[in-house]
């Protein structure tokens, strides 16, 4: 069966490699109320991993001893990623990172005037200077440095580029471009990102957050644009409304332009599911690509229009994501779900009979508030049936 896909990028765009950076177990363990324990962050590295991710923001070791060793733990597990810390631009957080024993940090620096004159003392000159001294300090430790600017979607762009020229001259190989409070759309994401990557060959990341529900379409449009890098988490976890979506955007990447990430599509429910039961949060029923109803069917025109050719409601392949399609019977059912099921139960029925169980399901789907089990239509059917035998004999 083929699946239409839209593509809308050329071929020389999708040809440079895209690398996710995974912040499930930093940006995402920042949401209100999650914590993880050193257990649970080694599982979701572990799943990360499995699901082909290569390179995971692991924690911030600036938080102490418990952070430091969970950090520890996941880069002692010798799985095939790349830990990077968080770091504030403090060489005291630098030696944090080193003891928990990462190959890289990402050293942040506020970048908008109100960021800097809130939490730096010096204005845009002492940022400057600050960025030169950690990052060579990092450097000369021997890491492998990116610079995070945070707010950098609210920093003056010259600035900005004065930032990021600032921080490749110390020895960084990429400058991370943070939506921090998500004030841009995809119009000016994408505009941000080609302005900034006409003026470097740093590797450049966005960072989109969600607060307006544009955090994959923004991210999107940053790659667009020339980003090599983007982050992103499990489920979106992340502070506040979360993050980017690692399974939104590795989908959308695959399904849109026919990139692959390198991420295995199939694993992104399992470690949805990971770190949903290490977050104790719920995945919405109808969350994109990993939400359980995702590719469940129920009205009627959708279900009879699937049954004919399933390329009528059905763009994105469940079988890519290791899933698939499910339709069940409730208020909005016509009579094609109802005959089919009731022919897949192999339970026959007349024309007449089949209106007339449609209109029980829809009343007790209405009174039950939900699908109508296979079981309850079984029995409406029975019912059915044998009323119209005794009505015939
Ligand atoms: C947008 C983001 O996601 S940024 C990342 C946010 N992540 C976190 O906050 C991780 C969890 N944080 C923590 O555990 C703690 O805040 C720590 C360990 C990092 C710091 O704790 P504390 O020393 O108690 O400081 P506190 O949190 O009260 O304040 C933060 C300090 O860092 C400074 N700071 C903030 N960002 C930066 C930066 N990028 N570079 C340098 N200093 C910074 C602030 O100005 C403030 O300094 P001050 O104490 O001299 O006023
Ligand atoms: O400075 C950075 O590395 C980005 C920090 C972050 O999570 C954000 O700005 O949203």
């Amino acid at each position: 069966m083929a699946f239409a896909g839209v593509t809308t990028l050329s071929d020389k765009v999708l040809s440079r490699p895209i690398v996710l950076n995974d912040t499930t177990l930093r940006d995402g363990e920042q949401a209100p109320g999650v914590a993880f324990t050193t257990g649970e962050k080694v599982s979701i590295a572990r799943a990360l991993a499995r699901a082909g991710v290569v390179e995971i923001e692991a924690g911030t070791p600036a938080m102490g001893y418990e952070e430091v060793t969970a950090i520890r733990a996941i880069v002692e597990a010798g799985l095939p990623v790349t830990a990077i810390a968080w770091c504030r631009m403090r060489p005291a957080d630098v030696d944090a990172a080193i003891a928990a024993g990462v190959s890289m940090v990402n050293v942040s620096i506020p970048s908008s005037d109100v960021q800097i004159a809130a939490k730096l003392s010096g204005g845009r000159a002492a940022a400057l200077e600050q960025v030169r001294r950690v990052v060579g300090y990092a450097r000369d430790k021997g890491l492998d440095v990116a610079v995070g600017g945070e707010d950098s979607s609210r920093a003056d762009v010259d600035f900005l580029v004065e930032l990021i020229a600032t921080a490749k001259a110390a020895g960084a190989r990429r400058f991370r471009i943070a939506d921090t409070l998500s004030v841009l759309d995809p119009d000016a994401s994408f505009a941000l990102m080609k302005a900034l990557r006409a003026t470097t060959d740093l590797e450049l990341e966005f960072h989109g957050h969600d607060d307006l529900g544009l955090a994959t379409a923004n991210t999107l449009a940053a790659i667009k644009a020339g980003a090599t890098h983007a982050s992103v988490t499990v489920i979106g976890l992340g502070e506040r409304a979360g993050n980017a979506p690692l399974e939104e955007v590795a989908v959308a990447l695959k399904q849109l332009y026919g990139h692959d990430t390198g991420v295995v599509l199939s694993e992104l429910e399992h470690v949805a599911a990971v770190v949903a039961a290490a977050a104790a949060r719920a995945i919405p029923l109808n969350k994109a690509i990993v939400g359980e109803h995702v590719f469940t069917h129920e009205s009627g025109i959708h279900v009879d229009g699937l049954l004919k050719d399933q390329r009528t409601y059905q763009a994105l392949d469940p079988g890519l994501l290791g899933r698939a399609n499910r339709i069940v019977i409730g208020k909005h059912s016509g009579l094609a779900a109802i005959t089919s099921l009731l022919s897949e139960l192999q339970l026959a029925v007349s024309a007449e009979e089949a209106r007339t169980i449609l209109a029980r399901v829809r009343k007790h789907a209405v009174e039950h508030k939900g699908a109508v089990a296979r079981e309850t239509v079984t029995a409406i059917w029975r019912e059915v049936h044998e009323r119209s035998l005794l009505n015939c004999a």
